[in-house]
Formats: C-alpha cells, sequence, structure tokens
C-alpha cells in the first residue's frame, strides 16, 4: 500500500478532516483517531473506515502532555479545529514540531490561520461563499445554492489536505524535515475554480448566472426528466456529440437554430424537455447506447452501485456491515488501496493498544486512566 506504515494522529472534528484521515487510511495509513471521551461526545464521525480510535481528554491536566508524547512518534497531525485552540493546550507547531521535526502538522480550517475570518465559525456553505464560487452556482432566476457540503468540507478542504500531506511528505523524502500546512476551505475551494476564472476570457461565463454554457444556460449541459419521472444527463457539447444527441432525439438539426445560439437557449430546452418526457430512462439509455452523444442516466444512491459500468469496475464495496459506499479513488497499479471491510471504531475502542503502541508503559496507562485522562471502551465488555 501506497502509505504503508504512515503513522497519522486525526484531532476528531467535522466532516472535512476526518475525510482527509480516511483518505490516508485507505491508502495504508495508520490513522488514529484522538476521541473526547466516550462519555462525552456521540460518534458523529461517519468516515471511520480502518481507523482505530483513542480516547484523549485534552482538557485534563496529562492531557495535552500525552497527545504531545503521541506527536513525537507520529508522521501527520491533523488539526480540525479553529485557528490557536491547539496553541492554547500548548500544542502548537512551535511546540510539537520543534519536539519532533519531521512532523507535518496539517490545519485544516474554515477561513486560515490569519485574516479578518480566521477565529469564526462557519460550514460549507460560508466558505463556497467567500472563495466566491458560491455566486456562480444556480440556476437563472434562483438564489446561488450550494451543492450538498461537497466543495468545500470535501473537495476544497479534505482532499485539498491530503494532497498537501503527501506532497510534504514527499519533499520530507529529500529534506528530511516536516512542516505546518494551512490547509483551508475558503482558497481550497477557490484553488479548485481556477478554471473558472482562467477561462473568463472565452466567452464562457459573460452572461448572468444560470445562461451560461456550463451552468445550466446551456440546453445541450442540462437533466431532463423522463417519463417514468426519472432523469438523463445530456453533456453534448461538442458539435460531433451535439449532432448525435440531435439525432438519438429524432429532431432534425436543420431545422433547428444553431447549437450555440443563446437567444434560443431556452426554446429549444422547452422542445428538449418536451421530447425527453415521451420516453422512460430505460428507453433513453437503449437509444443512446454505444453512441458519443454524451448521454447517461443519472442514477441514485439506490441503483448507481448495481449499473452495469459501476458494477463491472467494482466502483462501490459493501462492508462487513453490508453498508455500500464507494471504493477509493485512485485506482493503483502495483499498490492498490487496501479499504478497511471493518465496522468504523466506537469511541476509545483501541485506547490501549495505540498507548502501547506508540512506547507509554501499562504502570503509565494505567495511571492515566486513574486521572481519567483516556478512556477504554472495549465493546466486546459491553456485549
Ligand atoms: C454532520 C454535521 C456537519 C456537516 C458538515 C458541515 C456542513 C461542515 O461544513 S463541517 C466544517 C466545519 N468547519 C471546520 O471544520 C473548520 C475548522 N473548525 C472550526 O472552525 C470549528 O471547529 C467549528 C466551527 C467547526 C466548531 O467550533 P467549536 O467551537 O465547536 O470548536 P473549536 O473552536 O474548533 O474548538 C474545539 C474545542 O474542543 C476541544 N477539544 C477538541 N478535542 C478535544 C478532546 N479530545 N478533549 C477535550 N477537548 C477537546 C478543544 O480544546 C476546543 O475547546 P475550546 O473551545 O475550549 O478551545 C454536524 C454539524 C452539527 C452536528 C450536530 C450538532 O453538533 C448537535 C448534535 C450533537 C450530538 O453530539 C450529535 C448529534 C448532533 C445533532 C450533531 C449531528 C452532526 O454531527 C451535525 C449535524
Amino acid at each position: 500500500m501506497a502509505l504503508q506504515g504512515l503513522r497519522v494522529l486525526e484531532l476528531a472534528g467535522l466532516a472535512p478532516a476526518p475525510l482527509c484521515g480516511l483518505i490516508l487510511a485507505d491508502f495504508g495509513a495508520q490513522v488514529v483517531r484522538v476521541d473526547r471521551s466516550p462519555r462525552a461526545a456521540v460518534a458523529t464521525d461517519v468516515q471511520g473506515r480502518g481507523k482505530r480510535s483513542l480516547a484523549l481528554d485534552l482538557k485534563r491536566p496529562l492531557g495535552p502532555a500525552t497527545l504531545r508524547r503521541l506527536c513525537q512518534k507520529a508522521d501527520v497531525l491533523i488539526d480540525p479545529f479553529r485557528p490557536g485552540v491547539l496553541e492554547k493546550l500548548g500544542l502548537g507547531p512551535d511546540v510539537l514540531c520543534q519536539d519532533n521535526p519531521k512532523l507535518i502538522y496539517a490545519r485544516l480550517t474554515g477561513f486560515g490561520h490569519t485574516g479578518k475570518y480566521a477565529k469564526r465559525a462557519g460550514h460549507d456553505i460560508n466558505y463556497i461563499a467567500v472563495s466566491g464560487v458560491l455566486s456562480k452556482l444556480g440556476r437563472k432566476d434562483e438564489n446561488p445554492y450550494a451543492p450538498v457540503n461537497l466543495l468545500a468540507d470535501f473537495a476544497g478542504g479534505g482532499v485539498m489536505c491530503a494532497m498537501g500531506i503527501i506532497m510534504a511528505l514527499y519533499e520530507r523524502t529529500t529534506s528530511g524535515k516536516g512542516q505546518v500546512i494551512d490547509a483551508n476551505m475558503v482558497e481550497g475551494t477557490a484553488y479548485l475554480s481556477s478554471f473558472l476564472w482562467k477561462s473568463q476570457n472565452l466567452g464562457l461565463w459573460n452572461r448572468p448566472r444560470g445562461e451560461n454554457l456550463l451552468d445550466s444556460g446551456a440546453p445541450f449541459y442540462e437533466t431532463y426528466k423522463t417519463a417514468d419521472g426519472k432523469y438523463m444527463a445530456v453533456g453534448a457539447l461538442e458539435p460531433q456529440f451535439y449532432e448525435q444527441l440531435i439525432r438519438g432525439l429524432q429532431l432534425d438539426s436543420r431545422k433547428l437554430p444553431n447549437q450555440m445560439s443563446f437567444s434560443d437557449w431556452p426554446e429549444m430546452k422547452r422542445m428538449f424537455a418536451d421530447v425527453f418526457l415521451k420516453k422512460t430512462q430505460a428507453e433513453w439509455c437503449e437509444i443512446f447506447e454505444d453512441t458519443d452523444a454524451c448521454v447517461t442516466p443519472v442514477l441514485t444512491f439506490d441503483n448507481v452501485a448495481s449499473h452495469p459500468h459501476n458494477k463491472e469496475r467494482g466502483s462501490f464495496l459493501k462492508n462487513d456491515q453490508e453498508e455500500i459506499s464507494p471504493r477509493p479513488s485512485p485506482v493503483f497499479s502495483r499498490t492498490p488501496a487496501t479499504p478497511s471491510f471493518k465496522r468504523d471504531p466506537f469511541i476509545g475502542e483501541h485506547t490501549k493498544e495505540i498507548l502501547l503502541e506508540y512506547g507509554f508503559t501499562k504502570e503509565e496507562i494505567s495511571n492515566l486512566s486513574s486521572l481519567k485522562v483516556i478512556e477504554f471502551n472495549n465493546p466486546k465488555a459491553n456485549l
């Protein structure tokens, strides 16, 4: 596995940092999620695949010292908190990176560690709003809309942070040194939108939101409802693919306006919508099968895993609890990801084994437990 042997400490946070930890775990890293007490919190991390959990109370006197000692033997620390939180605990980069100069200290925030908003609370929608990207999302005459919490939390947050960690690990192979990564979701999302910035002069975005080529303005880059209440996705941008779309819809392009006639797009969209409503999704799939019309069914979470294409590739996996989820991406030829099929860890399930691995003696562990700095949560004992 590509990240075999990498030791990662993921401080338990909300969605973005857990995805970063999940990616590292899927590709072989030994990810320890540092949770608060099993008593104090419900495990809200639904991205715990392949991780182990250590319950450590950082608010108790020996809590920070325990984490500090763990970091001395770790390769990566993922900090999911507001700026300044770990500094208050004496666990800022100046301390931990001095203890362990090889440590990669990855800080995943919403607004970054500096700037007017830095210490503000926020969530995905706030970050994509401040990044400028949200202003581009949404249909004509409707409010901008956030595509769930995929863009900032995950694409511009968790994935971008994981990429930063991998690049810092690569750099460390020559320098031998770690460093601090300021991964924040505003700039991560903005960075993802570089194409929107760089294509400003191509005439792709000259019109108001929802009237452009790729933002639901164009009739040939849109979704359409079918007779059975499902949807088809159409992405026939190039003329040669557009021609195949028109043929599949059994329309005559000679009687239609030019493909790029902006002013005719609303009427063309109405015409396409009427045609798509005449057949079921399965019938349209049959018509567009083996064509380059760029027309595909809009699959749902109920049928995506069993769709012939995804099934053939094994794009989704089912764990021991029969839960379906996407397999890790990308696919490696020689060192593929090895996602765990076990259930996610309970908070504190692995406290003892992790501390032993990181060099704590049984006596030290017993002392920390008696002081309630750490907690054990052995699910077998709970049965
Ligand atoms: C599922 C929902 C979330 C969906 C994703 C959402 C759309 C997002 O965008 S998540 C991205 C959020 N932003 C970031 O991650 C950026 C960086 N982080 C932050 O900015 C902040 O952490 C924050 C704004 C996200 C939260 O601020 P908060 O003040 O809570 O925390 P911090 O300032 O960071 O400080 C952390 C403090 O905690 C202490 N700490 C940390 N670890 C430990 C430890 N091991 N021991 C002791 N103490 C520890 C640390 O010292 C800090 O203390 P101080 O403040 O004193 O310094 C979910 C969104 C809301 C959820 C629901 C909600 O929480 C209510 C219920 C709660 C219940 O427990 C479970 C059910 C809920 C309904 C819950 C369900 C879901 O989880 C949510 C809906």
